[in-house]
């Protein structure tokens, strides 16, 4: 694709683009931020400490907030009309709340495609955690959904999540590499059937199947995937 031809349609969903100069020190930032956003957690420091970091981070917020946003319906009908710059590509991307590079909340989760098959990993540390130990169960649903929708590379078509059913059939560790992934099952005009599941040292921790709907035009497979 060229510097103007950026097509949300045919984007790789939630994989990184190629950072300009103004992304990599986004970038750097989300990471710093992501460190601290980790430690955290019952970080061992005194009250003195804690006092001096929260007057820093409320300058920095401050500082922060007193730059304006750039507006996202404009870089959206870009990139929709298939005219986004590497810009708009980034501004929309980076920001994905689980696998975008600039966003400091997300783990980051990593996606690619291998063949009909979308695959991740991630790791989530103690800011992610439900039960003592494993992953909150509601990060899991935000995790799979990404996944999942994920598998509409494979496909022609553009839409939402419709239904997401989880079966948690074991805890997903805190602080250990869980491996995804995802297959369409079948696609039925306007819906495509999805299922999900997550790996942690081999073993299946969850199953899921979700059914994504199509905001035009039908479902179809794109040249050089689905049944042959
Ligand atoms: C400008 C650029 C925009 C870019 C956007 C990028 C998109 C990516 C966004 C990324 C987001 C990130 C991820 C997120 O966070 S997605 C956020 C979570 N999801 C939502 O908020 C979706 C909310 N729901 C809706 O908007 C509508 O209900 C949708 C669009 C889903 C369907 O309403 P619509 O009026 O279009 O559909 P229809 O009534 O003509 O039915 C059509 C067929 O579908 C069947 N059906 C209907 N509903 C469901 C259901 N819930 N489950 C299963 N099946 C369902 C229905 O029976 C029928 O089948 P059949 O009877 O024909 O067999």
């Amino acid at each position: 694709m060229s510097e103007s031809e950026y097509d949300l349609q045919q984007l790789p969903q939630s994989e990184p683009v190629a950072a300009n100069p103004e992304y990599r020190e986004r970038r750097r930032l989300a990471a710093a931020l992501r460190r601290i956003i980790d430690r955290l957690v019952r970080v061992e420091a005194p009250q003195q400490k804690l006092t001096q970091w929260a007057d820093q981070a409320e300058q920095w917020a401050d500082d922060v907030a007193s730059h304006p946003r750039r507006q996202q319906q404009p870089l959206l009908m870009r990139l929709w009309t298939g005219k986004g710059s590497q810009q708009d590509a980034l501004d929309m991307g980076d920001h994905d709340i689980m696998t975008g590079l600039s966003a400091a909340m997300a783990p980051p989760l990593e996606l690619w495609l291998d063949g009909d098959v979308v695959r991740g990993r991630a790791t989530l540390g103690p800011a992610w955690q439900g039960p003592p130990g494993r992953v909150h169960g509601g990060v899991v649903a935000l995790m799979l959904d990404i996944l999942m929708a994920k598998c509409q590379d494979l496909v022609h078509g553009l839409g939402m999540t419709g239904t997401l059913n989880i079966r948690y059939q074991a805890g997903t560790p805190l602080r250990k590499e869980v491996l995804m992934e995802a297959r369409i099952q079948r696609i039925e005009g306007r819906k495509m059937f999805v299922e999900g599941r997550f790996f942690v040292d081999g073993e299946q921790t969850v199953l899921a199947e979700g059914i994504w709907i199509s905001m035009q035009e039908p479902y179809r497979w794109r040249d050089g995937h689905g049944p042959q």
